[in-house]
């Protein structure tokens, strides 16, 4: 048996529709409690479920993840999940949205983030963690609300970027790199070069457009699975994503349900001095949730290139 699913190819959710005499749109409420199954709320038990359908045809699936021990702000939600599922997966856009509850502020928020947000239209299916459930006909199209009238007024990406900078989803990369690229600092074993190459990866695809401190974090598991995730910035600055926590995304879709502590080690690279910094608050999450993870911090430079800009 294969571990859940949290990514549907377009071929499949074509034939997926076929099969129960829907569209690939009506599909998309329908797989909405598989998602909240795929939840980790072990605080609230309140599993959220998000359902996307991205331009490519693709469906991807997340759910809320809480970490108990840790103040509430380190929790992903659901939709938040769902847009990480999309980077991780290089879609590059999202058009239909459903969910088993309303999206908070904050995810109203993040989601802006991507281009033409507006445009994204929503579902909202009730709540299956209640009882009194509600819209099981058939969703049509005119059922998803765009988000311009779940956030009207945006504040977003617009006010303090220009056009062509790059949003989440876009292609791009922050041109960063190890300063003395060939040799790990004394004392590091050779398992973490792998771990910090991936990080710096994740890094140069980091969504960090505000700060221009791009970060990006890999965690081993304890069979030497690789899972990385890119930290990821909102206009408003505090519905943003941090690189641990889109590392855990990373970890939970690719993990087969494991714990977290199977995760044994864990690299993060981010620029030496950044004005937006991540390695505390990554040691205290990494911490709490496995204790016995070794975790390192790597620091990386901005590559003197036409089009990076360096904040050092
Ligand atoms: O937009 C929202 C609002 C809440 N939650 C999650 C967060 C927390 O885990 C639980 C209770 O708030 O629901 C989401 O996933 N998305
Ligand atoms: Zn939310």
């Amino acid at each position: 048996m294969e571990g859940p699913i949290f990514v549907i190819e377009a071929s499949e959710a074509e034939s997926m529709a076929k099969q129960s005499g829907l569209t690939v749109l009506q599909l998309l409420p329908t797989l909405v409690k598989s998602a909240q199954a795929l939840a980790r709320t072990p605080i609230s038990n309140y599993q959220v479920g998000a359902v996307g359908l991205g331009s490519s045809g693709r469906i991807f699936l997340g759910g809320n993840v809480e970490f108990p021990g840790l103040p509430l702000y380190h929790s992903i939600h659901a939709e938040q999940f769902l847009i990480t599922n999309l980077t991780l997966n290089a879609e590059p856009s999202l058009k239909y949205v459903a969910v088993s509850a309303a999206p908070c502020g904050h995810c109203r928020q993040f989601f802006q983030e991507i281009r033409h947000a507006p445009d994204i239209h929503l579902l909202i299916t009730g709540d299956s963690n209640s009882n009194h459930n509600c819209k099981d006909d058939l969703a049509n199209e005119e059922q998803f609300e765009p988000m311009s009238c779940l956030l009207p007024h945006r504040f977003g990406p617009d006010d303090l970027l220009g056009e062509d900078v790059p949003l989440l989803l876009e292609p791009h990369h922050n041109s960063l790199s190890f300063l003395s690229d060939a040799k790990l600092p004394d004392g590091v074993s050779a398992a973490f070069e792998n771990l910090r190459n991936e990080a710096l990866e994740a890094a140069n695809k980091s969504h960090a457009p505000y700060t221009n401190c791009p970060s990006g974090l890999a965690v081993m598991d304890c069979e030497g699975k690789v899972f990385s995730g890119s930290y990821m910035e909102s206009a408003a600055y505090n519905p943003s994503m941090g690189p641990v926590q889109a590392a855990l995304v990373a970890y939970v879709m690719g993990g087969r349900g494991g714990g977290y502590d199977r995760i044994v080690a864990a690299a993060l690279v981010e620029k030496q001095g950044a004005q937006a910094r991540q390695e505390e608050t990554a040691r205290l999450l990494l911490n709490e949730i496995s204790p016995k993870c070794e975790f390192k911090v790597f620091h990386c430079v901005s590559s003197p290139s036409p089009s990076s800009s360096n904040c050092n």
